[in-house]
């Protein structure tokens, strides 16, 4: 027999995942039992504690007065980066555009600089440290892009950087490769889209060192037909495609998303009613990122429109040195109180949806029997004070695989 490792128990409420008639699956005055990293049972106190006796848990965790919630699944990163652009951060807020500062030489290009100066250490250094933060604001489960490279070297170290990151932190992480993220100083569009596809792709394939490949689909950045020579490369070297898509103007990464059948379509602020129609039916998760909205002082994406249309979206951080936050927290609170969506929403919208984005809806995002027991401790008896306590981190405790790895004080 196995030997019961972690009892969670007594908790005022614990949300399994998407329920089937109504928007959450959970129990009230319940307790989780984990064996082996994975959820061995989950439902009310009484019942599961006669099955595993608290005495016999190697960790038992009294959670009275608490809400148990799964991990959070942060989608969309930029995680990895050096430099500060705070000073964009102010120049914004006195009405400069996002997109000049990347037109002048700053934003993403300046981030590019900061990155290729710094070595593969300090780089992880960089990383280790916002994955601390995230993993104590409750995810669990991260995705981190390259992008910060835009050459073949670059690139690579960021991936090797994020692969570092991944087996020396509990944190789960997802690598993607971005190197159509901007076109650098030196090129053109076209001529570094050639690049990419002829140099960085194969090198990155070769390495095996990334599961997605993205693309910055924007005016001026990478056109329509440029993103999608870069997505159908990776897709021929096994790298399934992702896009930002309608985040200042409506080009058509939407469309081109459901065409090229990627995971997820990710920004969407300017979409419209055919993009989601197209979304919904290529079964592409729309990648909703309200913090970018947020510090751009732009209008949010219409999630309500999504879900009124039969579909759901994910939620994420975007977190990157133009949209600083870690916390999945606070990326819900925007979801509610910016887009309209109810806590139930929202709290999915950050897990098992993000899981959908990522294609791991098996390994993360519920705390279904079976599943890797990866849930945080909302020090508040239900996820509704996740929003509801806005600008506030909740989470008290972090379990990775049963395991409390992070204990937190509010
Ligand atoms: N929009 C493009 N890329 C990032 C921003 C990266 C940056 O500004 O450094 C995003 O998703 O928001
Ligand atoms: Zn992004």
């Amino acid at each position: 027999m196995t030997e019961l490792t972690t009892i969670v128990h007594d908790a005022s409420e614990i949300v399994v995942g998407p329920g089937t008639d109504e928007p959450l699956e959970r129990y009230e005055n319940a307790a989780i039992a984990v064996t082996d990293g994975r959820v061995t049972a989950v439902g009310p106190t009484n019942e599961i504690t006669d099955e595993y006796p608290v005495e016999n848990a190697t960790h038992a965790i009294n959670a009275d007065g608490k809400s148990v919630i799964p991990g959070f699944v942060d989608s969309h990163t930029h995680a990895l980066f050096a430099g500060d652009r705070s000073d964009e951060f102010a120049a914004k807020l006195g009405g400069e555009q996002y997109q000049d500062i990347l037109a002048e030489g700053g934003g993403i290009l300046r981030t590019v600089r900061a990155v290729r100066e710094r070595s593969d250490d300090e780089l992880l250094v960089n990383v280790l440290f916002h994955l601390d933060t995230m993993f104590a604001h409750g995810t669990t489960t991260v995705e981190i892009k390259s992008g910060y490279g835009l050459d073949t070297e670059t690139e690579l170290r960021m991936l090797d950087v994020i692969r570092r990151a991944d087996e020396s932190h509990p944190m789960d992480v997802v690598p993607t490769f971005m190197g159509a993220h901007a076109v650098p100083e030196e090129t053109d569009a076209d001529t570094y889209t050639d690049r990419v596809i002829d140099e960085q792709l194969p090198a990155v394939a070769d390495q095996g060192v990334a599961e997605f490949c993205d693309v910055f689909c924007e005016e001026d950045v990478f056109s329509v037909e440029q993103s999608r020579r870069v997505l159908e490369a990776g897709l021929e070297h096994g790298l399934t495609p992702k896009i930002h898509a309608e985040e200042f103007v409506r080009l058509g990464g939407a469309q081109l998303a459901a065409e090229v059948g990627a995971t997820s379509a990710d920004h969407l602020l300017h979409a419209n009613e055919d993009d989601r129609a197209a979304l919904t039916e290529a079964g592409v998760t729309p990648v909703l990122l309200p913090g970018t909205a947020f510090s751009l002082e732009a209008d949010y994406a219409d999630a309500r429109a999504f879900f009124d249309d039969g579909g759901s979206v994910a939620v994420a951080t975007d977190f990157n040195p133009n949209c600083y936050s870690q916390s999945m927290g606070f990326a819900i609170a925007l979801a509610c109180v910016g887009m309209g969506m109810t806590p139930a929403e929202a709290l999915i919208a950050g897990t098992h949806s993000g899981a959908r984005a990522l294609d791991r809806t098996d390994k993360a995002g519920m705390l279904r029997e079976g599943m890797p027991a990866d849930m945080a401790i909302v020090d508040a008896p239900s996820h509704v004070h996740v929003p509801y306590n806005f600008g506030v981190n909740t989470v008290e405790t972090v379990l990775k695989g049963g395991e409390p790895v992070h204990r937190g004080q509010r």
